[in-house]
């Protein structure tokens, strides 16, 4: 069969089908883990931003400007992420957006923005964070890229390069050599290939707007009766994070990630900052044991609504997307019911997660559901000698 060009990413430092008869690159010699190209001399990277077509022009998105991050989130709720059948499109929040971008260390001109020279309307944006990832036994400081987004107007003229090129470029000025995102798409070439799965928390309106279907032979009284859950949680000792659990549960992230081929490497900060609960943004708890006052479970959640496009009744799909679990005491499936339980409490309408780090022991019994995608995990200028099972992943993009 025709293997599909890729005429940018091929010209990258990424992993390549050498000959297109889809065998592996690399032939004899042995691959190894590690950089594919070397850090070039900081005088050597180009120093002036790459060419746009006419009429655009870059800007630097200050997300503490009120104003700008108005038109991030514009631009981003009308044009970014759609799943396959334009259903739902992705709908992250100016304060989960102010979040996302805005970790320990973030540099402010890694979040690019491509305005039209008239009418200074934002048209394109790409961003980057730094963070410190372990692969293998080796931690390398990346920059994570998100929220890739070309205008549907100008989709298809080869923006996404340049952008991706530029941010490239802003992220080398820094000496960073590394990158890793996600995608739903397939490029060259993934590092692992995970499947997302749902809960159901609010059937009758899943099914309403055509998120789910009745299956065969179920009522819809029988469907919500099925999804019901208790309106406490069941485990002793389980209550919000607060900021005092900060390096108990530093303790018990890093010691649930040694297990992972490729995790984040997190510090007190990193927890401090991602984990601590904001309102409509993330949502972590701990079981604190009644006893001991022991920390010895940890589950959190973020809040990513998704438009639902073209629906009469219903504008906003309501979604919970699992982030990082540690079950040293309580069963992991106890845990996460009581996620569940929690994230019906606040109205969400369904609970996402992927097949990543130990979650496929309980997405079947607490009645997940498959999705109908996939989501790919790329590494940029770092080569594995293999790819990954889901189960040896540990990070979570947003
Ligand atoms: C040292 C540090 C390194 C840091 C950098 C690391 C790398 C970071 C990489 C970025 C990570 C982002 C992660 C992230 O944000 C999470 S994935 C979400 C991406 N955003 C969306 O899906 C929003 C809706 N779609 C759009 O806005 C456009 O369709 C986009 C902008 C996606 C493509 O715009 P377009 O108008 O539809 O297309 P052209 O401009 O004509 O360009 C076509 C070329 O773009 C390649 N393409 C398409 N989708 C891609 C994607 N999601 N990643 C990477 N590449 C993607 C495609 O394969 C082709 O290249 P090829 O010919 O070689 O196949
Ligand atoms: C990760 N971050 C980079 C955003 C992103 N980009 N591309 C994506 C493709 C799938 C998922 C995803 C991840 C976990 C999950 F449980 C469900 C998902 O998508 C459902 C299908 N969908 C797509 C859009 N609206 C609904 C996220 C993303």
């Amino acid at each position: 069969a025709l293997k599909k060009r890729h005429m940018f990413w091929e010209t990258q430092p990424v992993g390549q089908y050498n000959n297109h008869d889809g065998d592996k690159g690399g032939g004899e010699e042995e691959q190894v883990d590690g950089p594919i190209e070397a850090p070039q001399p900081l005088s050597d990277v180009r120093q002036e931003p790459y060419n746009l077509p006419s009429n655009y022009e870059w800007c630097t998105c200050d997300i503490t400007d009120e104003k700008v991050m108005k038109e991030v989130y514009t631009l981003l709720t009308n044009n970014y992420v759609e799943d396959d059948d334009n259903m739902f499109r992705f709908d992250y929040s100016v304060e989960f957006l102010r979040w996302a971008l805005n970790p320990p260390g973030y540099f402010p001109d890694w979040h690019i923005g491509v305005r039209a020279k008239e009418s200074k309307r934002l048209v394109a944006f790409i961003t980057g964070v730094p963070a410190h990832i372990r692969a293998h036994e080796k931690i390398v400081l990346m920059a994570e890229i998100n929220f890739l987004c070309v205008h549907k107007k100008l989709r298809s003229k080869r923006l996404a390069p340049v952008m991706i090129k530029e941010v490239t470029r802003r992220v080398h000025l820094r000496n960073i050599w590394q990158g890793a995102y996600t995608a739903g798409v397939v490029l060259p070439t993934p590092i692992a290939t995970c499947q997302y799965w749902h809960r159901s928390l609010n059937p009758k309106k899943l099914i309403d707007v055509g998120f789910s279907r009745l299956a065969p032979r179920m009522t819809m009284s029988r469907t919500i009766k099925l999804y019901r859950l208790p309106n406490e949680t069941v485990t002793p000792g389980f209550r919000v994070m607060e900021r005092r659990d900060v390096q108990a549960v530093t303790r018990l992230l890093q010691g649930y990630f040694s297990q992972f081929t490729v995790a984040p490497h997190l510090v007190d900060d990193d927890v401090e900052y991602l984990l601590l609960p904001i309102e409509n943004v993330v949502n972590s708890y701990v079981v604190d044991n009644p006893n001991s006052h022991e920390i010895t479970d940890f589950c959190s959640f973020y809040t990513l609504p998704s438009t639902i496009i073209g629906n009469e009744n219903y504008s906003l799909l309501k979604a919970a997307y699992s982030y990082y679990n540690v079950a040293t005491v309580t069963p992991l499936l106890q845990l996460m019911n009581d996620a569940l339980i929690m994230a019906k409490l606040k109205d969400y309408d369904v609970f996402n997660a992927l097949d990543i780090m130990q979650n496929e022991s309980f997405l079947k019994e607490l009645k997940f559901g498959p999705g109908d995608g996939h989501l790919h995990y790329y590494l940029y200028n770092y080569r594995l000698k293999a790819p990954l099972r889901p189960a040896e992943l540990g990070l979570v993009l947003l």
